[in-house]
């Protein structure tokens, strides 16, 4: 099957300093890759190429075979900042990229997104009523309404307590089994890594390149504790420079 998302010996810098040294990937049509690696190497600003928001020195990013150049619809970003509006409510935050229907049509997308991540009866609440377990529900419902093929996540738990981590990465597989969504997420986290992930890319340090590919065959819903995903995460974290007791 011909890749959705294809990197070819994708370069970038800043100035003088090299952060993206020339990556090479594909990713299939409905896959969740996971990208890992060693803090300032360059996550960030790969995503930022494969999202549009910068352009590379030379190489490509390629959706359907297009060329990336600039942000696309069809690329959906989750960022660790968030970036719901205080003076919406819900319904109305999860209206905001919808563009298609009369406004009835597009309140009862809004709330079917609201249901799916457990927000049912929350639709006319302000985020300031909210938790920052729900901010982030609205963000990702936001996100999937509007029906992106690709969905970019950077750090998209990381500044939310262990708990609700957990529970969300347990409803983003859940939406993610009802609809075809193909997923690269970056976190710092190796277990979210191969709790959620078909494949885990681990990036060297500094100019990022792939050191290695793992791919994690074993059916969700999984448990970090099992032994073929914990010899994986210590294979990761070696790669990382980093053994546990
Ligand atoms: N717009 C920019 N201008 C100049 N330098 C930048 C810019 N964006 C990133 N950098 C530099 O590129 C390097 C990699 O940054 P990046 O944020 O991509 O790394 P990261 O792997 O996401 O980091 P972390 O793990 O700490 O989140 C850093 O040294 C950073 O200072």
């Amino acid at each position: 099957m011909d890749a959705k998302i294809a990197i070819k010996d994708l370069r970038k810098g800043f100035r003088s300093l090299p952060v993206v040294g020339g990556i090479d990937l594909e990713v299939a049509p409905g896959e969740f890759v996971a990208i890992v690696g060693p803090s300032g190497c360059g996550k960030s600003t790969l995503m930022k190429l494969l999202a549009g928001f910068e352009l590379p020195d030379s190489g490509h990013v390629a959706i359907d075979g297009v060329k990336v150049t600039r942000p696309s619809p069809n690329a959906i970003v989750i960022s660790q900042q968030g970036s719901v509006f205080p003076w919406l409510t819900v319904r109305e935050n999860l209206m905001f990229g919808l563009l298609d229907g009369d406004p009835a049509g597009r309140a009862a997308t809004a709330d079917h997104y609201a249901e799916m991540v457990g927000l049912k009866g929350f639709e006319k609440a302000y985020p300031q009523e909210l938790s920052g377990g729900m901010l982030k529900r609205v963000e990702i419902a936001r996100a999937l309404a509007v029906k992106p093929d690709i969905v970019l996540m950077d750090e998209p738990f990381s500044a939310l307590d262990a708990l609700t981590a957990l529970k969300m990465r347990n409803e983003l597989l859940r939406v993610l089994r009802e609809e075809n969504h193909t997923v690269l997420l970056i976190t710092h986290d190796v277990e979210e890594a191969i709790y959620l992930a078909d494949r885990v890319v681990v990036l060297s340090t500094r100019p990022a390149t792939i050191r290695t590919v793992f791919p994690i065959s074993t059916p969700h819903p999984r448990k970090v504790s099992q032994p073929a995903l914990q010899e994986i995460k210590d294979a990761i974290l070696a790669q990382l420079g980093i053994s546990e007791a």
